[in-house]
């Protein structure tokens, strides 16, 4: 596979090295890898010291494979032989090793090459002989690596201010002791002991990947971040328009990446121009590789190429707290997916989704069922949490009920109760509950106080009467603003 230089900075989060010393009897090297990259590490090493070389590439052979599956950079320690022969995304060498400028024109431009580095000299030489980042460490004591040099937090800081490529700092590095790297600007951080000497490798990863979060995002972020994901509204009151202020409403900072533009009022959706998938992916890469989100909204998706380069995408960021709103036809009639599409939002995008939040229609179409009593309505949400692993909100204000909605998570249910304000103008109703919940779920509250905060924001919006425009008009999304700029 081939990684753009933004996807390997990316890529240096949580970097695992193995270490086949700590398997237990009947575990394999590729079952623990299995489970570490299903827990989120986002680039893998293979590290063999003893192993002799047809082993060891028979290893590395069904490492790659397992990587690709997980799309996550796999290189391989000191072997540039074996790198070659089993066409591995790159190699790593330290000092002692291979000499990095040779290195470069022995592996090809399109491979990465990861150099260690201890001294701001290292690490400059390194960047000047191709390398794509740089492993800097001893930063705490190992028992892993003998003669491991020692390092200061405050040379590592160094490094990473000489440096322009990423820099992951290794070196006795575990959960207790990550929080002490902060204010070096490293892009990540290497592990061999933390994950693979762990009871739980799978646990180990996924706790590890969370403080690493924290470290490259440092300083505790007063404000939350939300993205959403859908097509742009240019009357204002659905879409793309009512997430952003939604999600500001709802105190978090909103961004978007625009699936489709369309031309449409409170009457009609008069035409729809559609982001071609390449676009798509470029803002997806702008956001997640700079502003991390909190939360993810998506609403409409026009058709199924979008959604397999959005599911695409956020696997590969490991996109967290994702609530998808399956928009299919506007409360107009339009048609705003294509039906052939349904099937790649089932396959691709329901099961990456924390919460999927269908309307009656759509629930329908999503459980393969008419609808018609609350009955119905639990039975569709069980059966859509139940096929996608997702959490189901099914919205009333259809056909069945008014404003009740049913909360399915984890086979639970949870009726949530609604006022019903006789406001005709309910243009954008579905958008902005989804992304309400996003806000909330960005601002750490659980699913179930996301969507009751949501609801009662949502009440707010349509109790404030706005009377906009000749057909079903838009709220109000600022119902709650006072002081000086209301
Ligand atoms: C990411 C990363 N950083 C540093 C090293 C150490 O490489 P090296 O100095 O060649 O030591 P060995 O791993 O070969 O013992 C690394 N492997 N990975
Ligand atoms: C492989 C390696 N290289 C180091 C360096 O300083 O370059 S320290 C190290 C060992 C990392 O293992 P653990 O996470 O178990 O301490
Ligand atoms: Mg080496």
């Amino acid at each position: 596979m081939n990684f753009s230089k933004e996807e390997i900075r990316h890529s240096m989060l949580l970097y695992a090295i193995t270490d086949r010393t700590w398997l237990k009897e009947g575990e394999t090297l590729t079952s623990i890898c299995e489970d570490v990259l299903k827990h989120g590490a986002t680039f893998l090493q293979i590290r063999e010291k003893d192993l002799e070389p047809s082993a060891f590439q028979k290893e590395a052979l069904e490492l790659k494979a397992l990587c690709a599956k997980y799309q996550v950079p796999f290189v391989v320690n000191d072997s540039v032989e074996i790198a070659l022969a089993i066409d591995a995304d790159g190699v790593h060498v330290g000092q002692g090793d291979i000499q990095g400028k040779n290195l470069r024109a022995l592996i090809g431009k399109d491979k990465i090459l990861g150099i260690s580095a201890a001294t701001v000299a290292e690490a400059v030489a390194a960047q000047a002989a191709g390398a794509d980042y740089i492993g800097v460490g001893a930063v705490f004591g190992t028992s892993t690596k003998k003669n491991a040099r020692n390092l200061s937090v405050e040379k590592l800081r160094e490094i990473c201010a000489a440096v322009t490529i990423p820099v992951v700092a290794i070196g006795g590095i575990h959960a207790l002791n990550l929080r002490k790297l902060s204010g070096s600007q490293v892009d990540g951080v290497a592990v061999i002991s933390a994950i693979f000497s762990s009871d739980n490798p799978g646990k180990a990863t996924s706790d590890l990947l969370s403080l690493a979060r924290q470290l490259v995002q440092p300083t505790p972020r007063l404000m939350r971040t939300a993205l959403s994901i859908a097509g742009s509204d240019c009357s204002g009151g659905a879409g793309i328009q009512a997430d952003l202020k939604t999600m500001t409403m709802n105190g978090v900072y909103a961004m978007s990446a625009i699936t489709a533009l369309t031309a449409q009022n409170t009457t009609k959706v008069e035409k729809i121009v559609e982001t071609s998938p390449d676009f798509l992916k470029s803002q997806l890469d702008m956001i997640f590789t700079d502003i991390f989100p909190d939360a993810v909204k998506i609403g409409m998706l026009p058709n199924a190429r979008l959604i397999e380069v959005l599911a695409e995408r956020l696997r590969f960021y490991q996109a967290k707290h994702i609530v998808l709103d399956p928009v299919m036809v506007a409360t107009s009639g339009s048609i705003l997916m294509e039906t052939s599409a349904v099937l790649t939002l089932k396959k691709e995008l329901l099961p990456l989704a924390e919460l999927v939040t269908p309307n009656i229609p759509e629930a329908e179409i999503l459980s393969e069922r008419k609808i018609t009593t609350p009955e119905e309505i639990e039975a569709a949400a069980e059966f859509i949490g139940k096929t996608y692993h997702c959490a189901v909100l099914i919205k009333g204000g259809h056909s069945v009920n008014t404003a009740n909605d049913l909360l399915w998570a984890d086979g639970q249910m949870e009726w949530f109760y609604g006022r019903c304000i006789p406001n005709p103008n309910t243009h954008g109703t579905g958008c902005t509950l989804s992304s309400a919940i996003a806000a909330n779920l960005a601002k750490g509250y659980s699913l179930s106080t996301s969507v009751q905060r949501a609801k009662k924001y949502l009440s707010g919006a349509l109790s404030a009467m706005l009377d906009l425009g000749a057909g079903s008009g838009p709220m109000n999304h600022a119902f709650c603003l006072t002081g000086e700029f209301s």
